[in-house]
């Protein structure tokens, strides 16, 4: 039999992990913070706080107890990029595989998750896992593809592989974890701008010139910190940029909607995110994502943009009326 998997974190992506991980019979531990999670897992296989109208698999089993995985030697780590180097600070690990799951950048640090979980958790093996990914989309077991980009290399790769892949969900294999992480951590940020374009009915000519140039932007931030450009053009990148962009489904673009429908109104975006019981990561990036771009001399005024939004700097027509007035220029990245 092999080997209990432990998966960190049962909010959606946690708990659809779970029940992907679970469909071939294995045995899955899910540490969730809430006590209520883990009695409806234990008691009645249902998460329906986080993952509502899914039925999960009885070899999925939930505890609040984080010392209960220490031992595995597959961990993933899905607790919001914010609560991951506190999280996984407390777990003690030398030699796990850990496969960091979260999308975002830490606030005080502007730190990539890779950096701080090798922070954290100097004795992992650390992996990225990251790409057009709708949590119930994983937990229905509908077709996904992900990178699955491994700090130890090929050698890291067949030991994960095998655990991982399932029928219907396939890991690609990378060796580029910043690139991993950079692109899920702006594909959020963009989101709620393409959410905002939405809102305020700006049309799919306005969307798709936005995923385009936020792409832009992602490259040359990722391209300056060290990422392929191959990674970026991929799942993790270009990938989930457009789905994220695409869909309600999406929390950070669902949130740029109910902010474009604001129109005039500047400063909405404090009562949205008070009001909100699930994360919308971009939220939480787009601020230290300008000021890591900064640091790097690279412009991005579409991710600068959300951050005045968020901020109550700005109105979300006048945003946009700010990006349709910046000076003409070369399409091309270093143009
Ligand atoms: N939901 C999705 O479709 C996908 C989510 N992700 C990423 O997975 C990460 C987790 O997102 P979701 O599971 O969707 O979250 P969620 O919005 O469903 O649930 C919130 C989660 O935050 C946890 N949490 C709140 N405060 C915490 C604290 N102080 N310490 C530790 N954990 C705390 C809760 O226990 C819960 O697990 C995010 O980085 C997200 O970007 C990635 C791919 C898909
Ligand atoms: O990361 C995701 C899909 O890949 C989920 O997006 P949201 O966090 O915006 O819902």
């Amino acid at each position: 039999m092999s080997a209990a998997v432990g998966v960190v974190g049962g909010g959606a992506w946690g708990t659809a992990l779970a029940q992907m991980l679970a469909s071939d019979g294995r045995d899955v531990l899910l540490w969730a913070r809430e006590a209520d999670v883990v009695e409806a897992v234990n008691a009645e296989h249902r998460n329906p706080r986080f993952l509502p109208g899914a039925q999960l698999h009885p070899s999925i089993r939930a505890t609040g107890a984080l010392a209960d995985l220490a031992a595995l030697p597959v961990l993933l780590m899905v607790t919001p990029a914010q609560h991951l180097g506190a999280v996984l600070g407390q777990l003690s690990l030398l030699g796990s595989d850990v496969v960091l799951c979260a999308k975002g950048i830490e606030q005080g640090s502007g730190r990539l998750m890779s950096d701080v979980a090798a922070a954290a958790a100097p004795g992992a093996a650390l992996a990225v896992l990251s790409g057009p990914t709708f949590a119930h989309e994983v937990a229905d077991g509908l077709p996904t593809a992900v990178t699955l980009a491994c700090t130890g290399g090929e050698a890291q790769w067949a030991r994960l592989a095998p655990v991982i892949a399932r029928p219907a969900f396939r890991p690609y294999y990378s060796a580029d974890v910043i690139g991993a992480s950079i692109g899920g951590a702006v594909k959020n940020v963009l989101a709620i701008a393409c959410g905002v374009v939405e809102g305020l009915g700006l049309g799919a000519n306005a969307r798709a010139a936005l995923i385009s140039r936020g792409f832009a932007e992602m490259q040359r931030l990722g391209l300056a910190m060290g990422a392929e450009a191959e990674t970026l053009a991929g799942l993790s990148g270009l990938g989930d940029l457009v789905l994220t962009c695409s869909s309600s489904e999406s929390r950070n673009f669902a949130l740029g909607i109910a902010l474009g429908v604001e129109g005039d109104k500047t400063g909405g975006a404090a009562a949205l995110l008070a009001e909100r019981s699930t994360v919308a990561e971009g939220a939480f990036t787009a601020p230290v994502l300008v000021r890591v771009a900064d640091q790097h001399g690279i412009a991005m005024p579409i991710a600068a943009g959300v951050a005045a939004l968020l901020d109550g700097a700005i109105s979300p027509r006048a945003l946009v009326a700010q990006i349709l007035a910046r000076p003409l220029r070369a399409e091309a990245p270093h143009g």
